[in-house]
C-alpha cells in the first residue's frame, strides 16, 4: 500500500495516509486500523493546517465497532459511571461507548448551548478559541468519569474538560483519544494524567 493516496472529493483534494509504522497506546494493529480511516484535508479551517478528518472511521460499522471495543477493554467496563464527549466529534464516541457499557453521557458543550446553570472554561486550541461549558448538576460527588474526544492537538480542549468535570464534582478516571498529534504537544500539557491514544502521529 502506498503511504499517501489522494482522493479527490467535491472538488477538494485530501491526502490519505497509510502509516506502515503505526504506533499507539492499544497496538499497531489498532493503531493501523485508525491510519486508515483518516483523512488528511490541507488548509482545513485555516491555511496551514492539516486538518485529521476521522468521518471515514465513524462511516465503517465494522471499523467504528472495533474501536469502541477497544477503548471499552483498555478502561475495563467497570470502571467509569459515566463517559463524557466534548462537542462535537466527541458526542459521537461518548455515546457508542455509552451504549456499549450502559452508562450515561455527559456532553461538554461549546459556550450558550447549554440551557441550565453551567460552568465555563475558556482556552485555545490549534487553530482558534473556544469555552467550553457544562451543567453544574451533570455529576454526584465521586462519580468516576471517563473523558473521550477524537483528537488531541494542543490540549487546550482537554485541560479545559478535565477542568470542569473536575469543577462540576466528577472524578476523571481515563481519557481516550482516537487520534493524538503529539507535536503539538498535548500529552505532555496533561501530564501526570495518563493519555490513552488509539493513534499517535
Ligand atoms: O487539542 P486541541 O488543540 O484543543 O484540539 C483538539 C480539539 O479540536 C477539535 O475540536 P473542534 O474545536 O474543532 O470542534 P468540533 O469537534 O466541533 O469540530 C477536536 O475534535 C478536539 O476537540
Ligand atoms: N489538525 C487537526 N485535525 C483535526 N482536529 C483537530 N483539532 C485540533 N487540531 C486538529
Amino acid at each position: 500500500m502506498p503511504d499517501a493516496v489522494v482522493v479527490e472529493g467535491n472538488g477538494t483534494a485530501v491526502t490519505e495516509t497509510h502509516s506502515t509504522a503505526a504506533r499507539g497506546d492499544s497496538g499497531p494493529e489498532t493503531a493501523r486500523l485508525v491510519a486508515s480511516r483518516v483523512l488528511d484535508v490541507p488548509d482545513f479551517p485555516k491555511p496551514g493546517v492539516l486538518f485529521k478528518d476521522l468521518m471515514p472511521l465513524f462511516a465503517d460499522g465494522a471499523a467504528f465497532r472495533e474501536v469502541i471495543d477497544g477503548i471499552v477493554a483498555h478502561h475495563g467496563r467497570d470502571s467509569f459511571d459515566a463517559v463524557v464527549g466534548i462537542e462535537a466529534r466527541g458526542f459521537v464516541v461518548a455515546a457508542a461507548i455509552a451504549y456499549a457499557t450502559g452508562v450515561g453521557v455527559v456532553p461538554v458543550r461549546k459556550a450558550g448551548k447549554l440551557p441550565r446553570p453551567a460552568y465555563s472554561a475558556s482556552y485555545a486550541l490549534e487553530y482558534g478559541e473556544a469555552t467550553l461549558e457544562v451543567h453544574e448538576d451533570a455529576f454526584t460527588a465521586g462519580h468516576r468519569v471517563l473523558v473521550v474526544d477524537d483528537v488531541l492537538a494542543t490540549g487546550g480542549t482537554a485541560a479545559a474538560t478535565l477542568d470542569l468535570v473536575e469543577r462540576a464534582g466528577g472524578t476523571v478516571t481515563g481519557f481516550t483519544v482516537l487520534m493524538e498529534l503529539a507535536f503539538l504537544g498535548g500529552r505532555e500539557r496533561l501530564a501526570p494524567r495518563p493519555v490513552h491514544a488509539l493513534l499517535t502521529v
